[in-house]
């Protein structure tokens, strides 16, 4: 395997008091289902958003597929981005927009500003954003409006968006934590296929552990901004688990066992 994604002491501090992360370093390999699991204001969020630098960090180095992140000007950041496909907890679509267009906006950041404007689509480009919603079970729907969707089908289309960039990598921040069980599993169950199927990098913040072990190939556990689990789903021990969430362990009740769904 080769590595997609590496980060090298990366460090986010916001203001003078807050360290939200201190000298983080993990490399990600082609294809791993990586989920980042912690209490609340661990830093996930500041993470998963410092690689694509929607959060600027202010120290460190992000290798992405061989370019170093932090360096890149606009133009090479904007292209650097169109091969890092990213899924909101709600979802960023445009709502009087119909699935089918807020696809196609996966599109925008590979065109220029007026073929954007005007909504200039290829067949090709349409044809692909059919066959992305088809997949994702999504075919009644393409023509509905997104504010007509439930949250299940809002999120497939953001998955169907980050897709049709034709990205290496999907960075999630939680994905299902607006979702009902049933639709999380629908999502996750997506996200997985697109990680063992396509090869794409899924990398994925969840507050929900056990849905974390039960899809991952690897666990990232971090706490006051700092990596304190780096391994598989299988290894973690009820301890490990309340180290990495520290005060919070105790309100949780979880299986452990590891070993990820189809
Ligand atoms: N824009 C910001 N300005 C100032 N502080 C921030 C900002 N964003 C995040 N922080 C702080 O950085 C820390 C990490 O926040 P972050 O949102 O990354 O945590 P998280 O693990 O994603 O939390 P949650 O699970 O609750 O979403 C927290 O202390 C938070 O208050």
């Amino acid at each position: 395997m080769t590595a997609l994604l590496e980060l090298k002491e990366v460090s986010k501090q916001f203001g003078k008091d807050t360290k939200a992360l201190s000298d983080i370093s993990f490399t990600i390999e082609k294809g791993e289902f990586v989920s980042i699991i912690g209490p609340s204001g661990a830093g996930k969020s500041t993470l998963l958003r410092c690689i694509n630098r929607m959060v600027e960090p202010t120290g460190g180095d992000i290798i992405f597929d061989g370019i170093s992140v932090p360096g890149l000007g606009k133009k090479a950041l904007m292209k650097t981005r169109t091969q890092i496909g990213m899924i909101f907890q709600h979802y960023n679509l445009v709502n009087r927009l119909t699935a089918i267009e807020n696809t196609l906006h996966g599109r925008l950041g590979s065109k220029s500003v007026l073929a954007g404007m005007l909504g200039l689509y290829s067949e090709e480009e349409k044809q692909q954003a059919v066959k992305l919603l088809d997949t994702l079970g999504l075919k009644e729907q393409m023509y509905k409006r997104s504010d007509r969707l439930s949250g299940g089908q809002k999120q497939r289309v953001g998955i169907a968006r980050a897709l049709i960039q034709n990205p290496k990598m999907l960075l999630c921040d939680e994905p299902i934590a607006s979702l009902d069980p049933n639709s999380s599993k629908v999502i996750m169950k997506h996200l997985r296929t697109i990680s063992t199927e396509l090869g794409i990098t899924v990398l994925v913040n969840l507050h929900q552990v056990e849905t974390a072990l039960k899809y991952s190939d690897r666990i990232i556990g971090v706490n006051s901004g700092k990596i304190v689990y780096d391994g598989p789903p299988a290894g973690m021990s009820s301890e490990e688990i309340a180290n990495i969430y520290g005060a919070e362990a105790k309100d949780l009740s979880i299986t452990l066992g590891g070993g990820h769904a189809g």
